[in-house]
C-alpha cells in the first residue's frame, strides 16, 4: 500500500532567510502512529504545518492521501486534522458550535451523534453550551481536539499534545488515540517528551536543526538506547578470547590490543563486575578502561541537553 502521507526532499525558508528544514523525507504508512521527537526550534511544527498545507514548501514535494498539499490542497485537506500548539478557537461561541462549525467548513453532513461522541469522549459534553472564553486552558484544548476531529480525518496530526496539560487530559487524550487507532486512523505527535513517545508510538522520528536524524520502530529505537561500550586496554594484545572469557557482547579488537563489552545500562546486571573477575582468572593485565554511550545515545543527550537551555 502506498504511505498515506509522503514527504519529499522538503526543504523550508522562512522569509527572513531562516531555513527550519532542510531535505526532509519520509513515508508514513496508513494507520500507523508516529512521533516526532525533538528539542524547541527544531522544525517539527514547521514539518507539520507544511504536511498540513498551512506552510508552504520552499523545495520538495508533499503528498496526503496520495494529493500533493499545494496543487491539490482542498483534497489533502480534507483527509487532515490538526491540532496546533496554539488555541485558535471562536470565543463568542459555545463549544457545540464550534466544533460543528468546523465539521461544516468540511463539507459534511451534519451527524450530532458523531459530534456527542466526541465531546463525551474529550470529558466536554456537560460543557456543551458553555462559551469558548469561559473555558479553562485545559478545556480550550480539549475542544481543539474535539474540532479537529469532528470531520472524521484519516490522518490527525496533534502539535506537542500533551505541553503543559494535567493528568487527567492526558488520559482523556491517550484513550482518544487508542479508540482513532482501533479505527485505523493516521496520527502524528510533536513531542519533547521521549516516555511520551515510547508509550504511544509505533515510530519515532527525531529531528534535529531542520533535519531527520532517524527514524527507527520504537521498540527497536528503545532497545539500542542505553547501550554502552566498556573498552579495555590490554598490556599485551591477545590472538584470541580466552575460552573462559568468551560471552555475548563482547569483542576483540582487530590488533588483539583491547575488548569491546556491550552492554545495557537498563539491565538489573550489566555483567562488568563478572567480567573483570574472569578477566582476572584468565591473567590477562589491565591497561586501561573507557565507557562510551552509543551514537544513539549521544544523540539524544544532545537533545536534552539543548532543551534545557
Ligand atoms: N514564520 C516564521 N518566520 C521565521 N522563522 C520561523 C517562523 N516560524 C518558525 N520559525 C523558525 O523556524 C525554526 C523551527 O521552528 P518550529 O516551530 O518548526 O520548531 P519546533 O521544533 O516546533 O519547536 P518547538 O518545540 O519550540 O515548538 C525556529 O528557529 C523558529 O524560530
Amino acid at each position: 500500500m502506498p504511505p498515506i502521507v509522503s514527504v519529499r526532499d522538503l526543504t523550508k525558508t522562512y522569509k527572513g532567510g531562516f531555513t527550519a528544514l532542510s531535505g526532509v523525507t519520509l513515508d508514513i504508512e496508513e494507520g500507523e502512529i508516529i512521533a516526532l521527537l525533538g528539542p524547541n526550534g527544531a522544525g517539527k511544527t514547521t514539518l507539520i504545518s507544511t504536511i498540513c498545507g498551512i506552510t508552504m514548501p520552499s523545495g520538495g514535494v508533499v503528498e496526503v492521501g496520495g494529493h500533493d498539499v499545494v496543487r491539490d490542497w482542498r483534497r489533502a485537506r480534507d483527509l487532515i486534522g490538526l491540532v496546533p500548539q496554539e488555541i485558535a478557537l471562536e470565543p463568542f461561541s459555545t463549544v457545540w458550535n464550534n466544533v460543528r462549525f468546523t465539521r461544516g467548513l468540511y463539507d459534511r453532513p451534519r451527524d450530532d451523534a458523531h459530534l456527542e461522541r466526541l465531546l463525551r469522549d474529550l470529558s466536554l459534553w456537560e460543557k456543551r453550551d458553555a462559551k469558548v472564553m469561559e473555558l479553562s486552558g485545559g478545556m480550550k484544548r480539549r475542544v481543539l481536539i474535539a474540532k479537529a476531529l469532528s470531520h472524521g480525518p484519516r490522518v490527525l496530526f496533534l502539535d506537542e499534545p500533551t505541553a503543559g496539560v494535567d493528568v487527567e487530559l492526558r488520559r482523556d487524550m491517550w484513550r482518544v488515540v487508542a479508540r482513532l487507532r482501533e479505527e485505523g486512523v493516521t496520527i502524528i505527535l510533536t513531542t519533547h517528551y521521549i516516555e511520551e513517545a515510547e508509550a504511544i508510538a509505533d515510530r519515532i522520528g527525531v529531528i534535529s536543526k531542520g533535519r531527520i536524524m532517524l527514524v527507527e520502530r520504537t521498540a527497536d529505537l528503545m532497545a539500542r538506547l542505553g547501550r554502552k561500550e566498556l573498552r579495555i586496554e590490554l598490556t599485551e594484545p591477545v590472538a584470541e578470547i580466552p575460552e573462559g572469557l568468551r560471552r555475548e557482547g563482547l569483542a576483540r579488537t582487530d590488533d588483539g590490543g583491547a575488548l569491546v563489552y556491550t552492554y545495557d545500562t537498563h539491565a538489573s546486571r550489566t555483567g562488568i563486575t563478572a567480567l573483570l573477575a574472569d578477566l582476572q582468572a584468565a591473567g590477562l593485565q589491565l591497561a586501561d578502561l573507557s565507557t562510551s554511550a552509543s551514537s544513539l545515545e549521544d544523540i539524544f543527550v544532545g537533545l536534552v541537553k539543548e532543551d534545557t537551555v
